[in-house]
């Protein structure tokens, strides 16, 4: 896992740090200067101009050292240091005086007055104005600042965080003062703000840079929020046993579709039997009998007395969990069955799509749900489970509130899926892209998370393992067919590999 830690900690990584290693803040920021310009490097040739723009902090210092690294590799760069009240950090003092070291270097430092440079589409800016210190919005020369940058056709990487843009919450941010970078190159930690859709058009394309923190200072130092890793999830996983039969597996029980919505039971039954589970039995109304024995040999059927929907709770004991939801509809019959079937269950089970619009819609059914079961929304499920949000920020918080109060795990999908579980830890997943935005594409993920679970993980495992596997199945599937060209069936047939290259 990696940690996602509130800047405020970033701060304290980085005194215990520059105490414990020990490293002289000067030679840390060296080594943030050194990784940044290594990966500027990649991107960016000499052809372009590089305009740094720098701050009286430590961003500030990373800026200016930046500046004399590209410099040092004949890059063509002009700098300006903004210093409205006359005091630069330690470093920054020091970096500034190391940089005015080279000759014939375009320095500006600007107190009061500034005539912004021309910046042109082949301009580079390097945004080193703040970054983790960043304490309040911005405002007046700094804010003009930045809107002028942002006004500008040049290209605009930031150091560490866009200027403006807190690591957090930026529900109260003027958003029009934060820098609109193309890419940042973040240090050690992506912060949680780069995560939140709304802060794309900020952020850009990102990008996390290793340097060398003290790893006590990291393992100490509490957070709710992880980045799960490919190897977070091959742990997770037992090898097949050879004297095992199908038995072991679990016996995994899907409720799910109706007529006109067949094929989300077709694809989250499909999905859960390529997720290694032993058996698995489909609830459907009648009318889905012929084609579920067509396309799925391998799963079982258990028909509901009414021909178009789901009407009666199934006797659940020969299964070892259930998952309900895709393709269900909302009938009103469809509501008193899902309510006998939750009061029915004691073991976690997973919830989706319409059996989450019919829990929203009779709340009594919330508190039937076994405590760690797995609700699997996206962020329109959700605002009608728990009421509307204005920032995807403010989702997020809601979603770790109701996790906790309901003792769930909900998984909040979106393009980085946000786990968030019944302790108020939020794990995100940052594998899958757009082409996985097609219909579909939950009603798979149900079918993994409840495949694992059957087979006995413990809900939260099931649920991040779950995501990854999906979104791992994603990136193979448009490696295979595009972004464009991949449906849900491909993200089935790709769980196979999928489960080969993370195990
Ligand atoms: N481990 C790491 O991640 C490292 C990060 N480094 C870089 O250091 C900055 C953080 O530096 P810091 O000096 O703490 O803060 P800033 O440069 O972001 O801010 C400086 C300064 O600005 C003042 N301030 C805050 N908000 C405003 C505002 N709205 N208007 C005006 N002034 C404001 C505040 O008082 C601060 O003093 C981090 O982002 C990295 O780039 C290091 O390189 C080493 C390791
Ligand atoms: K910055």
């Amino acid at each position: 896992m990696i940690k996602i830690f509130a800047t405020e900690k970033v701060k304290d990584i980085d005194k215990y740090t520059i105490l414990n290693m020990p490293i002289a803040p000067i030679d840390l920021v060296e080594e943030a200067v050194t990784a940044f310009v290594n990966e500027f490097r990649n991107h960016y040739s000499k052809m372009h101009r590089i305009v740094v723009f720098a701050g009286q902090g430590n961003n500030g210092a990373d800026a200016l050292g930046i500046a004399r690294q590209l410099l040092d590799e004949s890059y063509k760069v002009i700098v300006y240091l903004f210093n409205p009240t006359g005091y630069l950090s330690p470093e920054c003092a020091e970096n500034k005086r190391r940089l005015l070291n080279i000759d014939q270097v375009e320095f500006t430092e600007i107190r009061d007055n500034f005539i912004p440079p021309y910046l042109s589409s082949r301009d580079v800016v390097i945004d080193g104005l703040f970054g983790s210190g960043l304490n309040r919005p911005l405002s007046g020369g700094f804010a003009g600042l930045v809107k002028y940058i942002n006004s500008t056709p040049a290209e605009i990487v930031s150091i560490d965080i866009p200027s403006g843009l807190f690591g957090e919450d930026n529900r109260e941010n003027d958003k029009d003062c934060i820098i609109r970078a193309n890419k940042t190159f973040t240090f050690n930690f992506p912060k949680l703000s780069f995560l939140m859709p709304e802060n794309e058009v900020y952020v850009g394309e990102w990008k996390v840079l290793n340097i060398n923190m003290h790893p006590q200072a990291v393992a100490d130092t509490p957070t709710n929020y992880y980045l799960v890793t490919e190897e977070d999830i091959a742990c997770v996983f037992q090898p097949r046993k050879r004297f095992t039969h199908k038995g072991t597996y679990g016996h995994a029980l899907l409720v799910a579709g109706s007529r006109g919505k067949l094929g989300a039971a077709q694809l989250s039954a499909g999905a859960c039997l390529r997720s290694g589970v032993g058996m698995l039995t489909v609830h459907l109304p009648k009318c889905g009998e012929l084609m579920m024995q067509t396309a799925l040999p391998e799963a079982m059927v258990d028909l509901d007395a009414h021909t178009d929907f789901f009407t009666v709770a199934p006797d659940i004991t020969p299964y070892t969990t259930l998952g309900v939801g895709p393709g269900l509809g909302q009938q009103i019959e469809t509501a008193v069955a899902l309510d006998e079937l939750m009061s029915a269950v004691i073991k976690p089970v997973v919830l989706d799509a319409d059996a989450l619009n019919l829990i929203a819609s009779n709340k009594d059914i919330l508190n039937k749900i076994p405590t760690r079961s797995i609700l699997t929304p996206h962020p329109k499920e959700f605002d009608r489970l728990a009421g509307a949000s204005n920032s995807a920020y403010e989702r997020l918080q809601k979603a770790r509130e109701f996790a906790k109060e309901h003792r769930l795990c909900v998984v909040l999908k979106d393009a980085y899926t946000a786990i968030c579980t019944s302790e108020g830890n939020v794990y995100y997943s940052v594998c899958g892209n757009p082409g996985m935005a097609t219909a579909g594409s939950g009603d798979v993920l149900t079918g993994i998370i409840l495949g694992l679970l059957a087979q006995g993980y413990e809900p939260e495992t099931a649920a991040v393992a779950g995501v990854f596997l999906h979104g791992t199945a994603g990136d193979l599937a448009a490696a295979q067919w595009s972004e464009r060209g991949m449906i849900a069936g491909d993200l089935i047939d790709s769980l196979g590999k999928a489960f080969k290259q993370v195990i």
